[in-house]
């Protein structure tokens, strides 16, 4: 068979088969569904067919219409590169068909690829096969009949559930749910489809169109009530994306006048959607998540993975523990050092803590928690690391701490063994620099909570070998994480990128503007929180630290906020103490608290940055700007000295390490929607109206030169030259 293409088989049975065929996932291509709808023809034409049978080639049924489309109509804004699947294929070719039709689907059904298969009279799945309908993580909604099929073949609550949370099902929940008519082994799946078919055609079991199916539905109130809650919960959970709501109008237009006025109302629908920038941000981010895994002079060079069995963690603190159970979540033995056997009792404690919540929480069975905790192992010294393969040290910041460690692992540990640290403020150099082994030293960056918290910054330095990068990588995939490979500078990619926004939400108070103002403004424009709510949740005496660092780095832009230590002073300390800018109390959410008003008073006298010594007037747009803005400014410097490979991983790094709204498509993808002439002009102009800060908001080189030629911002630096480290 052609690699790319589908094709028609038709056995002596009569029963025809059709393979879609697009590696790796069968996506439906404009050209896989030409084709489909050229078989189908000749199918329904040919008399010695009886039925059809649809599958899809390489253990996949399909994984959806092909998203690259998607992002060429971004592009240049062609919609009728979208083909006519719903009705022309779907309805007229399939479903109202002479011939029946039976979905045989191994491995996934997602998307395009699930409506496909609920357009065929029956579906027979191997097991643990996913199926879904997750359009709604690329900004758009089932286009191929899905948001008028599904609640037909499961129920409106659980296709809602599916739809609005874009969470596929195993093959054995549609069984049950009844999307799925058979579970065969992989073995069988031909054989009982093609009998399925032929039963079908000679009516020995039910000829089923799911679109006029109406047993699932309930009553027209209860269909009611159920989007109607639907509705208020995705107004509370996708504020700002437009596809949850449209979604729901969709799905209720097929509740009220049937499934084909549904279908028609989905078509329209859908194709605005993919025109929203909700769809540009979501679909860039897709891409740019997978283009994380293409590493230049790493990935590409052929080299064969390490298999890393045993991994022994340093430190039992708060971060050491969360990468513990990470790892002991996905099978990976785990020896925890500590320094005593009270600190040791402790990260095992907090270790078997996080396993019990996901417990709880109804996200690990008991089973495999107890799994999990039984292949870890504490000890106090290192007679056990000479057979682990990686070591991630977390201790505290300190270098001389973090020296002898190193410089202990290079005698306990095999020469094979990654030596990484979690450090997230030391040059790695100064770490590595008493050790003979700079090739094997690295950066496992991992945000708070360790085991939860998506993002691994895989910090390399010049001397880091593409080996040990490539092991990590895989590592880092095994636990669920997605590396993103940095360089050596402070703060890395996601701390060096963001130290702007608390400063600039601090200057913004220091100028007069309510911190709780800003919060929420920050808020509504997609972050979890605001700045200063932030502050209180990391706890102050991180704000310290990570402050003074980017100070002693970045001396020409930092702005020395007293506002912490006056908080401090005056017994605030965040969540940890219930009193920051906002009390805490247990079980109810965290409330502005008026009575730091006198300290940002205090804090405005004392940093006196307020023209004329008034505060100033500026609008809720021009607050999100200034907290930003700055942001993408640091951006632009992170780009230019390259420590990221390109653009699209800043905007990885944004969404996953910072919670930066996905649907904005991440730092610097949002920076271009609005434009490098708009942004540097309004630095340049706050620079200059705010001169006692005028350093924090001076537009950098990369930004000014970006500006002048009109350029994008994830242009790449320079395609001629291979990318190296640069500190
Ligand atoms: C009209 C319709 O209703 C609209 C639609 O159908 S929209 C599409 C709906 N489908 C989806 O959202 C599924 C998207 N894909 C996925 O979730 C995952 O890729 C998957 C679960 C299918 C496979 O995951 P995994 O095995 O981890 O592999 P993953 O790295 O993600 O994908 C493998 C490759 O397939 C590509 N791919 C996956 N799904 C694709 C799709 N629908 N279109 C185009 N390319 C796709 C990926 O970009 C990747 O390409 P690369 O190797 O060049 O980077």
């Amino acid at each position: 068979m052609a690699k790319v293409g589908v094709t028609i088989e038709v056995g002596s049975d009569g029963v025809a088969i059709i393979t879609m065929r697009n590696p790796p996932v069968n996506a439906l291509a404009p050209s896989i569904i030409a084709a489909l709808k050229e078989k189908y023809t000749e199918a329904m034409r040919r008399n010695d067919v009886k039925a059809i049978v649809l599958t899809g080639e390489g253990g996949k049924f399909s994984g959806g219409f092909d998203i690259n489309v998607f992002q060429t109509i971004h592009k240049n804004g062609d919609i009728s590169l979208l083909p006519d699947v719903s009705v022309e294929l779907v309805v007229n070719i399939m479903e109202d068909a002479k011939k029946p039709s039976v979905a045989a689907v191994q491995g996934l059904a997602l998307g395009g690829g699930l409506e496909l298969a609920m357009g065929c009279h029956a579906r027979i799945a191997t097991p643990k096969t996913q199926l879904g309908l997750p359009e709604l993580s690329l900004g758009v909604i089932p286009g191929f009949g899905g948001t008028q099929r599904l609640p037909r073949l499961v129920g409106l609550p659980k296709a809602v559930e599916m739809m609005l949370l874009s969470k596929p099902i195993m093959s054995e929940e549609g069984k049950k749910l009844g999307l799925v008519d058979a579970i065969v082994s992989p073995k069988d799946l031909l054989k009982v489809s093609r009998l399925w078919a032929l039963d079908i055609a000679e009516r020995r079991r039910p000829w089923m169109n799911s679109l006029h199916r109406t047993d699932k539905l309930c009553s027209l109130s209860e269909a009611r009530e159920i989007l109607k809650s639907a509705r208020k919960r995705a107004r509370q959970t996708a504020p700002n994306m437009p596809q949850h709501q449209a979604c729901l109008d969709v799905i209720e237009e097929g509740v009220v006048f049937g499934g084909y006025s549904g279908v028609l109302k989905e078509a329209k629908v859908f194709k605005e959607l993919v025109l929203s920038s909700t769809s540009k941000g979501l679909v860039h981010v897709f891409f740019a998540q997978r283009a994380t895994s293409k590493v230049p002079n790493v990935t590409d060079l052929g080299l064969k993975l390490t298999s890393i069995k045993k991994v022994a963690v340093i430190g039992g603190g708060l971060m050491g523990s969360g990468i513990a159970t990470a790892l002991l979540l996905s099978n990976i033995s785990v020896i925890l050092k500590e320094i005593n056997s009270e600190y040791l009792q402790k990260g095992m404690k907090s270790i078997e803590a996080n396993l019990r919540s996901l417990v709880t929480r109804g996200k690990l069975t008991q089973d495999k928690a107890e799994k999990a905790f039984s292949i870890l192992k504490g000890v106090l010294d290192y007679s056990e690391f000479k057979n682990v393969d990686m070591v991630i040290e977390a201790v505290i910041e300190n270098i001389p701490l973090k020296q002898s460690i190193f410089n202990e692992l290079e005698k306990s540990c095999p020469p094979h063994c990654i030596l990484a640290t979690n450090t997230s403020t030391i040059d790695l150099n100064i770490i590595g620099e008493k050790t003979r082994s700079q090739d094997r030293i690295v950066g496992a960056h991992f945000f708070s909570p360790a085991h939860v918290m998506p993002l691994l910054e895989i910090v390399r330095t010049e001397k880091t070998s593409a080996q040990v990068i490539l092991d990590l990588m895989a590592v880092g995939k095994m636990i669920k994480k997605v590396p993103v490979v940095v360089g050596n500078c402070t703060g890395f990619a996601v701390n060096r990128t963001f130290f702007p926004y608390t400063q600039g939400a601090h200057i913004l108070a220091g100028l007069g503007v309510d911190v709780f103002r800003i919060d929420r403004l920050i808020s509504s424009f997609g972050m979890p929180m605001g700045p200063f709510q932030l502050q209180d949740l990391a706890g102050y005496g991180v704000a310290l630290a990570v402050g003074k660092e980017f100070a002693t780095s970045f001396p020409d832009r930092a702005f020395k906020s007293p506002l912490v230590d006056l908080l401090v002073k005056s017994g605030r300390n965040g969540k940890n103490n219930g009193k920051g800018y906002y009390t805490f109390e247990k079980g109810s959410k965290p409330k502005p608290d008026p009575s730091v008003v006198p300290i940002i008073e205090e804090f405005r006298r004392l940093s006196n940055i307020m023209p004329g010594g008034k505060p100033i007037t500026v609008s809720d747009q021009e607050i999100v700007e200034m907290v930003l803005f700055p942001v993408v400014n640091e951006a632009c410097r992170v780009l230019d000295e390259r420590v990221v490979v390109r653009a699209s991983d800043l905007d990885i790094a944004s969404v996953l390490g910072m919670s930066f709204p996905s649907y904005r498509g991440g730092i610097v993808f949002w920076a271009d929607s609005i434009g490098s002439g708009y942004i540097y002009s309004s630095l340049k102009k706050w620079s200059e109206t705010y001169g006692s800060v005028s350093g924090f908001f001076k537009p950098c080189r990369f930004l000014e030169e970006r500006a002048a030629k009109g350029m994008p911002l994830s242009a790449p630096v320079s395609s001629s030259q291979p990318w190296r480290p640069r500190l």
